[in-house]
């Protein structure tokens, strides 16, 4: 199998970044998926699958943001005993990250290198905005360009009025309604899904993102229910996170998860409460807080009806939880600032 690298994305950016890693028994891979520690990739010569190598794993140790996830590009080196191992990650242009729900305040890697971060909600039933506002939140911090697909239009009868109250929550944002039942709107996707170019999916289990890879890519690639031989149930087979398109370029579809936390994502709020950064410059004081202070543009905004109250709650959620998940990160340098200090004391006492 001959994989066309440049299809999904292999450009001579990345090839700049692979250089120092050229050697003969070396090669630039994509990865598709990530299963406890062992990565799926695409070769020029078709899939691998790759253990983590040394390197990355010393780096991983110090900064879990450093694992591979799919979507990266990455060296993989062939052992002459047949291993294959993951010997660099390439700066990744773009990345979707999410504090990690543990009690730690680190960063989680859900995929890199996406063009587009789409925000996946199903029209049905009824769209949840403050979901969709954290996703774009999410999307924008990533460094993609924002798009929001509502799912089952097939099951409204008027799903642009819907589409029309979502835009609202996402303004700026392109919005498109499509249903992988009947195929109404998948052809807006197609600017998104083209040679080199990767298209990722963030949304919540069940909004359809699967059956929109499957629809994107003509044939069922994403969680195919397999009958076991022996009959004793059933076990979902063939999940890779990221597929190629067949016309050229990738989608890449990240779980659906339950809870999505912002993680260093103040740019990324920005981004998508951008009717109230806009309102913002206009507040009297510059570190207005938009709770109680005299001249705030903001305020005033909800008070003439121009901002829904709604949309400032949401926001203030949002901004609420990122500056708790900072000051954990925070907390969190500082302990280790504090643990390096003492250790270099104690060693400059050692000292005779
Ligand atoms: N009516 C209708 N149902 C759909 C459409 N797309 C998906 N569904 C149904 O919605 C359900 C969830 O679809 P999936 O594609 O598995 O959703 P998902 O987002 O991948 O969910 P996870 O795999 O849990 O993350 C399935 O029962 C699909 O058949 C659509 O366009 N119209
Ligand atoms: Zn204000």
């Amino acid at each position: 199998m001959r994989v066309d690298l440049s299809s999904l994305g292999w450009d001579d950016g990345f090839k700049a970044a692979y250089s120092p890693f050229n050697r003969p028994d070396q090669y630039p891979a994509r990865v598709t998926r990530v299963d406890r520690g062992v990565c799926s990739a695409l070769t020029a010569h078709g899939p691998v699958r790759a253990s983590l190598g040394g390197s990355v794993l010393d780096r991983a140790a110090s900064d879990p943001s450093a694992f591979p996830c799919a979507g990266d590009w990455v060296a993989v080196r062939e052992w002459p005993d047949d291993r294959v191992t993951i010997e660099a990650v390439l700066a990744r242009r773009t990345a979707v990250v999410r504090a990690t729900v543990a009690n730690d305040s680190g960063g989680q890697v859900l995929a890199a290198n996406l063009d587009t971060a789409a925000v996946v909600e199903p029209l049905d039933p009824d769209p949840d905005l403050g979901r969709v506002e954290r996703l774009l939140a999410l999307a924008y911090a990533c460094g993609a360009s924002p798009l929001i697909i509502l799912t089952k239009a097939d099951l409204l009868r008027d799903p642009a009025a819907v589409a029309a109250s979502v835009g609202l929550a996402a303004p700026g944002v392109p919005v498109i309604t499509v249903s992988t039942r009947t195929g109404a709107g998948l052809d807006l996707l197609a600017p998104h899904v083209r040679p080199g170019r990767t298209l990722g999916l963030l949304g919540p289990s069940g909004a359809g993102k699967s059956s929109l890879v499957n629809a994107i890519v003509g044939t069922t690639v994403m969680g195919t229910q397999e009958q076991r031989a022996d009959g004793r149930g059933r076990h979902t087979t063939t999940f890779r996170a990221l597929v190629c398109v067949p016309g050229g370029g990738a989608v890449l579809d990240t779980p659906g998860l339950r809870q999505i936390g912002l993680f260093d994502a103040a740019d990324g709020l920005d981004g998508a409460f951008d009717d109230i950064t806009a309102l913002a410059e206009q507040c009297r004081f510059k570190r207005c807080s938009h709770e109680h202070e005299p001249g705030c543009a903001v305020l005033a905004a909800v008070e003439s009806g121009a901002l829904a109250p709604r949309r400032l709650a949401s926001w203030r959620k949002l901004k609420r939880e990122l500056s708790f998940a900072t000051r954990r990160r925070e907390a969190r340098v500082t302990k280790a600032e504090l643990f390096r200090h003492r250790r270099s004391e104690q060693r400059r006492r050692a000292r005779p």
